[in-house]
C-alpha cells in the first residue's frame, strides 16, 4: 500500500515545511505493536525507543520477522486496523501515534517518504514514470501541469536516470528492475521530504545495480537534505551506507551505536553471530558460520532475553528476565546482553559459533552473485547445500 499513487488528496497543496523544533526530527519513545490473531497476540514490536537527527542515516537490521518492518510501518500509519500501537512517534515534535490514516496523509508521502522493495507497489503500470511524478508532485504543491513535469524530469536526472525527457514519457514496464528503482527513489524524493524510510530497496536487484542505488540513495541524502531509515537484513548494505545502526531481534532493539563501532566491536552475541553468518565480499577467506536454531515466536517469547535458547554465552540468569538495553562504556552504544563485559573480553568473539562452522568463503564475490537471496541466517541447510553445489561445480 502506497501513498504515491493517491493522486486524489488536493486538499494538501501549498503545504510547506515547518521550521524544526528540535534537533531530532524523529523521537520514538516505548513503541509496541500487537496483532490480535485467533491464535493469541503477536507482539510484533517490543518497547522500542531510538531517535533520528536531521540528515542522519539509520539502518535498522535482523532477521525476518524481528519487527523492523512493522516499526516502519508505525511510524508512516499503515498499519492494519488490527494492530495495536501504543508508545510514542514525534516527528519534529508532532506526536503520530493516535493519529487518523487520513490526518496521517499530511506527512505521508511529503513529510515522510518509503521506497519499498518491489517497485510495483509504489509505481501504477497504467500510466507513464512522468505522469506518476507528476502527479505526486501536484498532490502536495499548487503548480500547473508543465511545472510539475519539468520537477518530474528533473527529479529523474537528480536520481541518475538517463535521457530523463523522453524516460519520463514510459510506462513502468519499459523500465529495467534497477531503473524501476530509481523512479521510486524518484517518487519518494519529490516532494523534499525530512525522512526518507527504504524498506529493504536493493534486496530484489542484482548486486551491481544494488551497489548503484545505494550510491544514488547516499546523493540524495545531500540533494535532498532527508534522513534516512534504512531497513535491511543485509549487513553489507549497512556498513558502507549509515552512519549508526540498530539491530533487532524478537520484536526489540538488541544493540545500538554508531555502525563502525558496533560491527568491529560487538557487545550481543546476536550481533557477533549476525555478522559472522551472512557472504559478503568483505569476508575473503573467512568463514561462514550460521547462527543455530531459530528466532522465536512472537506469540510466545521465552521469560528472559529472546536470544538466551541460542546463544553460545548464555548463564542461568539470563533465561529470568529480558536484560534492559544498557550502555557499553562508549557514547552511544548500547547492548541488551547481562555479558557484554564477559564478551568484550573475548579474543575473536566469531569463534563462539564456531561449532556451526559449515564452510571457508574462498570466493565470496562469487557466492554473493551466486546467492543474493541467501540472507536468512536459520538456512543453514540451504548454505551447505549450495556450498556443496558450488565445490563439486569448482571440482569438474
Ligand atoms: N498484520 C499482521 N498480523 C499478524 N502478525 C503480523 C502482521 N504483520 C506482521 N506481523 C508479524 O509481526 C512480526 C514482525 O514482522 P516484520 O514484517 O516487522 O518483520 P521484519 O523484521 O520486517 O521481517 P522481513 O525482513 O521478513 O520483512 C512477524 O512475526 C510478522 O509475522
Amino acid at each position: 500500500m502506497s501513498d504515491f499513487t493517491d493522486f486524489g488528496d488536493t486538499a494538501l497543496k501549498g503545504t510547506t515545511r515547518q521550521d524544526p523544533t528540535t534537533d531530532m526530527l524523529l523521537e520514538v519513545d516505548d513503541l509496541s505493536v500487537d496483532f490480535g490473531t485467533e491464535d493469541g497476540a503477536v507482539h510484533a514490536v517490543r518497547n522500542v525507543s531510538f531517535s533520528l537527527g536531521q540528515r542522519e542515516v539509520l539502518g535498522i537490521v535482523g532477521e525476518s520477522g524481528s519487527g523492523k518492518s512493522v516499526s516502519s510501518m508505525a511510524i508512516m500509519g499503515l498499519l492494519p486496523k488490527t494492530a495495536k500501537v501504543t508508545g510514542s512517534i514525534k516527528f519534529q515534535g508532532e506526536q503520530l501515534v493516535g493519529l487518523t490514516y487520513k490526518q496521517l496523509r499530511k506527512y505521508r508521502g511529503n513529510r515522510i517518504s518509503m521506497i519499498f522493495q518491489d517497485p510495483m507497489t509504489s509505481l501504477n503500470p497504467v500510466y507513464t514514470v512522468g505522469y506518476q511524478l507528476q502527479e505526486a508532485y501536484r498532490a502536495h504543491h499548487d503548480v500547473s501541469k508543465a511545472a510539475a513535469w519539468s520537477k518530474a524530469v528533473e527529479t529523474l536526472a537528480l536520481v541518475g536516470i538517463p535521457q530523463p525527457d523522453r524516460r519520463a514519457k514510459q510506462y513502468p514496464h519499459e523500465f529495467s528492475g534497477g531503473m524501476r528503482q530509481r523512479a521510486v527513489i524518484a517518487m519518494s524524493i519529490i516532494n523534499d521530504p525530512e525522512l526518507i524510510i527504504a524498506d529493504e530497496p536493493t534486496t530484489a536487484l542484482d548486486v551491481t545495480v544494488q551497489a548503484q542505488i545505494l550510491e544514488t540513495l547516499l546523493s540524495i541524502r545531500d540533494e535532498a537534505n532527508a534522513a534516512i531509515m534504512m531497513i535491511t537484513h543485509d549487513l553489507g548494505v549497512v556498513a558502507g551506507m549509515v552512519d549508526r545502526v540498530q539491530v533487532m531481534y524478537g520484536g526489540t532493539i538488541v544493540e545500538t551505536g554508531g555502525v563502525d563501532e558496533v560491527f568491529e566491536t560487538p557487545r550481543m552475541p546476536y550481533t557477533v553471530g549476525l555478522l559472522g553468518s551472512i557472504p559478503n565480499p568483505t569476508l575473503l577467506g573467512r568463514r561462514l558460520t550460521p547462527i543455530k536454531g531459530a528466532p522465536p515466536s512472537l506469540m510466545n517469547l521465552p521469560t528472559g532475553c529472546s536470544f538466551s535458547p541460542r546463544c553460545p554465552l548464555v548463564t542461568d540468569e539470563c533465561y529470568t528476565a529480558e536484560p534492559p538495553l544498557a550502555p557499553t562504556g562508549h557514547s552511544g552504544h548500547s547492548a541488551r546482553c547481562i555479558r557484554w563485559e564477559h564478551l568484550a573480553g573475548v579474543e575473536d568473539p566469531r569463534k563462539l559459533f564456531a561449532t556451526e562452522e559449515i564452510g571457508v568463503v574462498e570466493n565470496p564475490a562469487a557466492l554473493v552473485e551466486e546467492l543474493p537471496d541467501l540472507v536468512q541466517v536459520e538456512d543453514v541447510a540451504e548454505v551447505e547445500k549450495r556450498l556443496d553445489e558450488q565445490r563439486s561445480e569448482e571440482g569438474s
